[in-house]
């Protein structure tokens, strides 16, 4: 395409700005970055009346953290409402105060966000961009006061359906200007785009409504640009990401200078097995990971890249990829062919793709990524943790609905896509074209394998988590909404025989047979193009979660019959206040000028006061051994620990008879992560328990009779986050209610107090004090079975939207490095023998030493 009609292209698009309110000034840097982005491709830019560049200008101001103060001039803000009704605050316990006097110096955000209240809402993706919507603040709360009164309850409306908290947005909680330009083209395209409407046009819930919750879709990470899935083909996005190119196009307008080509592959890599490792042209450093695993190859430089613009330094991810000739024995040649690999797009230098094919079948991609490497605390991220991250963002920028989806699905169609354009058909019974060692790396690393092989040694002892039986996964459109799975874990018939013993096998599985690679399963791929969103019934978490939860049980018949809602996030029941909101955050308690990853940066930052000036968490991402030293020991030992005793305790209040004293509640240490209002991106090495599960659990049943419990399938390390507490969150009464409404044997087995800071609260009324149960309503968590003293697990208290403690996130961390198919547990700290106890009592059967069940005759010992 030639320059004039590059620049007229240009034009048109800075003024289709310049209509939207939009200076040319602010358009024409976001503008080349997506022209380079979409390798000078128009079309994506210009769809949609530029809505994705639309969409860039602002991720970008959110990025440089000025969305609020970008505007000042343009937009007249509207007068000062008060949050908080003067009564109303007369009664606020003293941190509430604070926080409205926080309230009063973020006036402007303040007055955006009751303004926006009465406004109808915004319903498309970008438009949340700018708001408090970052992923992990789905929960959006009202003031208590602003409630409607006939909030009404939700779950119980909701029976029998898909929990319906799924909206685009919340009424109230979008403080995205009113008279921004962005939301002028929102509201062009709520027509159209607004789940709301699709909603309603489903017949379920009004989601306008005055409940105290609801959910938004996710948010796209500042400087992410939103390519939308319904919009595009598969092969157009694949093709968008690795479109062959065959001419440098001109620039329309002088883009950053290219740094220094990174060539594929050293050209003599005569053994699949290397690792390599390759300086770049700048002298930088290229980390290496990869290894190989039954004789796949797997390389990997990998390179914290994420940004497609800023180029200021230059890094390199490989990724060799061999074709089934390679797999088949001709490794060989193909490791000559990689010395006359022929580069598929060479001329441009500043090109961050480049694909190299071998005559043998082999090919190979290698990313050029220029953002990190002039960062001097730069180090290299292990290739597990860059694709981890990039199926997060993927799944949260794209609104991927395939919960299977991974980066090495997403490479492989690559793969697939350039062998396609080369005119080599893959072999359709191609299995996996590529072999990243990342998959295989838990297992390599793990003992699963050991202990698979170990008990595999009787033939039928074991039964394989279903979700590693065959490759021929199930995946089943999803009907039930609540998880009620019958009988065992097999859930198609056809692919399983019952055994003598009423177990489930699996066709043709021999546990004497594992290796690594038959325990890998990749799952199929359902395309999401023309079916609705499907859920694998083997995992309980339905999808919500980036990681599958399988489910197992290797000892009884007993079907899985637990009639609940999986929830990802905490959902409010109905009353329970939770007082945070961007304009409660005041300054000093977030990182707004903060940028990239907080943990690397020398200076601690405001985030991290609450852990005395120190980050809680490592570089890898696991609680620091000081730290929760601390949080075991207040476990194990908690009269040795501070603890606030209650004038009128609302637990004590909330039982039934006479109210006890206080028995006390610990004053535990509290983590703050890195949030919405901070200027770090969700990467940030702060923001641990927002990413959500990351590790591969498993549900079973128990052998002790404990029920189902929570266990790892790979090995952890000490300090790493296992999952949250999710639930509903409930006040102190409603809790109550729910448990005198329901029998003896009905009584709430799941509930939580979330009383660590109870004492600063001063005396805190009925419908102050939080619980969160699970019983209806949660994650995985609620599998978790409690362990006297030596517990697998520590609950450590996590606040992410908020710095007030009154609400906080419940988060589980390993307390020693915990071995594949251990169980994980938890102690809950439960008094055996207070049989008021909201928590209904139980007899242990945790086999700990230490078990304070001391009065159960039966008592197991440890076998540990
Ligand atoms: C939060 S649930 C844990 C999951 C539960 N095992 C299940 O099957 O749903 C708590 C319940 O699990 C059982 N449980 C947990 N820990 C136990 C233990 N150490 N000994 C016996 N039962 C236990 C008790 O019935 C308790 O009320």
């Amino acid at each position: 395409m030639g320059m004039s009609s590059e620049k007229q292209r240009a034009f048109k698009a800075i003024s289709a700005m310049k209509d939207l309110g939009i200076p040319e000034s602010r358009v024409t840097p976001v503008l080349r970055r997506l022209f380079s982005v979409y390798d000078k491709n128009w079309e994506p830019i210009e769809d949609e009346n530029y809505r994705v560049l639309a969409d860039a200008i602002f991720e970008q101001e959110n990025e440089v953290g000025n969305a609020i103060h970008s505007f000042p001039d343009e937009l007249p803000l509207p007068p000062l409402k008060r949050r908080l009704r003067s009564p109303a605050r007369e009664a606020l316990p003293k941190r509430l105060k604070k926080r409205e006097e926080a309230d009063n110096r973020n006036v402007e955000i303040q007055s955006h966000m009751n303004d926006e209240d009465e406004q109808e809402t915004p319903t498309s993706p970008q438009s949340l961009s700018r708001v408090d919507s970052e992923e992990p603040s789905q929960l959006c709360l009202r003031n208590r006061g602003e409630r409607a009164s006939g909030s009404s309850q939700i779950h119980s409306k909701s029976k029998g359906k898909e929990p319906v908290f799924l909206s685009s947005t919340c009424p109230g909680d979008n403080i995205a200007d009113p008279y921004s330009p962005q939301k002028q083209l929102n509201e062009k395209q709520t027509e159209h785009n607004s789940p709301q409407r699709a909603n309603k046009e489903k017949g379920s819930l009004p989601l306008r409504s005055s409940f105290g919750v609801c959910f938004k879709e996710p948010k796209v990470e500042p400087g992410i640009i939103l390519l939308r899935k319904e919009k595009l083909t598969n092969s157009q996005q694949i093709e968008g990401l690795i479109k062959p190119k065959s001419e440098p196009a001109e620039d329309f307008i002088p883009f950053e200078t290219p740094l220094a080509v990174m060539p594929p592959a050293s050209p003599d890599r005569t053994n699949n097995d290397d690792v390599q490792t390759v300086c770049s042209s700048t002298g930088r450093v290229n980390g290496a990971y990869g290894s190989s695993v039954n004789g796949f190859t797997g390389q990997a430089k990998g390179a914290d890249c994420s940004s497609v613009s800023g180029c200021t330094g230059q890094a390199n991810i490989e990724e060799s990829m061999t074709s089934k000739d390679n797999q088949d024995g001709i490794s060989g040649r193909g490791c000559k062919a990689a010395t006359s690999s022929e580069l598929a797009n060479v001329p441009d230098a500043s090109k961050s793709f480049e694909i190299a094919s071998s005559p043998f079948g082999e090919v190979k991609i290698s990313l050029t990524c220029n953002q990190a490497l002039e960062r001097p605390d730069f180090r290299m991220p292990s290739l597990d943790a860059v694709l981890n991250a990039v199926e997060d963002r993927c799944l949260r920028s794209y609104r991927i609905l395939e919960p299977n989806f991974s980066m090495h699905k997403l490479m492989e169609e690559m793969c697939k896509s350039y062998l396609e354009l080369s005119n080599k058909a893959p072999d359709p019974k191609e299995d996996s074209l590529i072999h990243l060692s990342s998959d295989f790396s838990f297992l390599k690393n793990s003992n699963l394998r050991n202990v698979l092989s170990a008990k595999g040694g009787q033939q039928g002892d074991i039964r394989m988590p279903t979700s590693l039986q065959s490759s021929e996964e199930v995946v089943l459109p999803e009907t039930p909404s609540m998880l009620l799975l019958e009988g065992p874990n097999c859930h198609q018939k056809e692919n399983c025989d019952e055994n003598s013993n009423g177990e489930m096998d699996m066709d043709g599985f021999n546990p004497n047979s594992l290796d690594s690679r038959s325990l890998v399963v990749i799952p199929k791929h359902v395309s999401t193009i023309d079916v609705g969103p499907r859920h694998d019934v083997n995992d309980i978490s339905k999808g919500e979660e980036r990681v599958r939860i399988s489910l197992i049980n290797e000892v009884s018949s007993e079907p899985f019959a637990h009639p609940f809602y999986y929830i990802p996030k905490n959902i409010v029941y109905q009353n329970a206040y939770l007082s945070f909101s961007l304009a409660r955050i005041g300054d000093e308690d977030c990182c707004s000028t903060c940028f990239g990853d907080c943990l690397s940066s020398s200076i601690p930052c405001a985030c991290a006061r609450e852990t005395g000036g120190e980050f809680a968490y490592t570089l890898e991402g696991l609680v620091k051994e000081k730290f929760l030293d601390e949080c075991i020991s207040m476990n194990r030992d908690p009269r040795q620990h501070r603890h606030y005793y209650c004038k009128e305790c609302p637990l004590e209040r909330s039982k039934e008879g006479i109210c006890d004293p206080c028995k006390g509640h610990l004053v535990r240490k509290f983590i703050k992560e890195c949030w919405s209002k901070c200027g770090c991106n969700k990467q940030c090495g702060n923001r641990v328990v927002q990413r959500g599960i990351a590790c591969n659990l498993q549900v079973f049943m128990t052998s002790e009779g404990k029920g189902w419990g929570l266990r790892t399938l790979e090995d952890l390390p000490k300090g790493a986050f296992i999952c949250e507490y999710v639930g509903e969150v409930l006040t102190n009464t409603e809790l109550y209610e729910r448990n005198i409404q329901s029998t003896g044997k009905e009584k709430h087995t799941y509930p939580v107090l979330l009383d660590a800071d109870w004492g600063s609260e001063g005396v805190l009324k009925d419908e102050e004090a939080l619980c969160l149960d699970a019983t209806y309503y949660g994650n995985v968590a609620r599998f978790i079975n409690h362990r006297c003293y030596d517990a697998t697990m520590v609950e450590i208290p996590v606040e992410v939207e908020t710095p007030d403690h009154h609400y906080y996130h419940l988060a589980f961390f390993t307390t020693r490095e915990v071995d594949a198919l251990e169980e994980l547990t938890w102690d809950y700290g439960i008094d055996f023998n207070d049989h008021n106890h909201p928590v209904k009592g139980f007899r242990c059967r945790c086999g700990s030493n230490c078990c304070r069940d001391m009065k159960r005759s039966h008592r197991t010992k440890s076998r540990r």
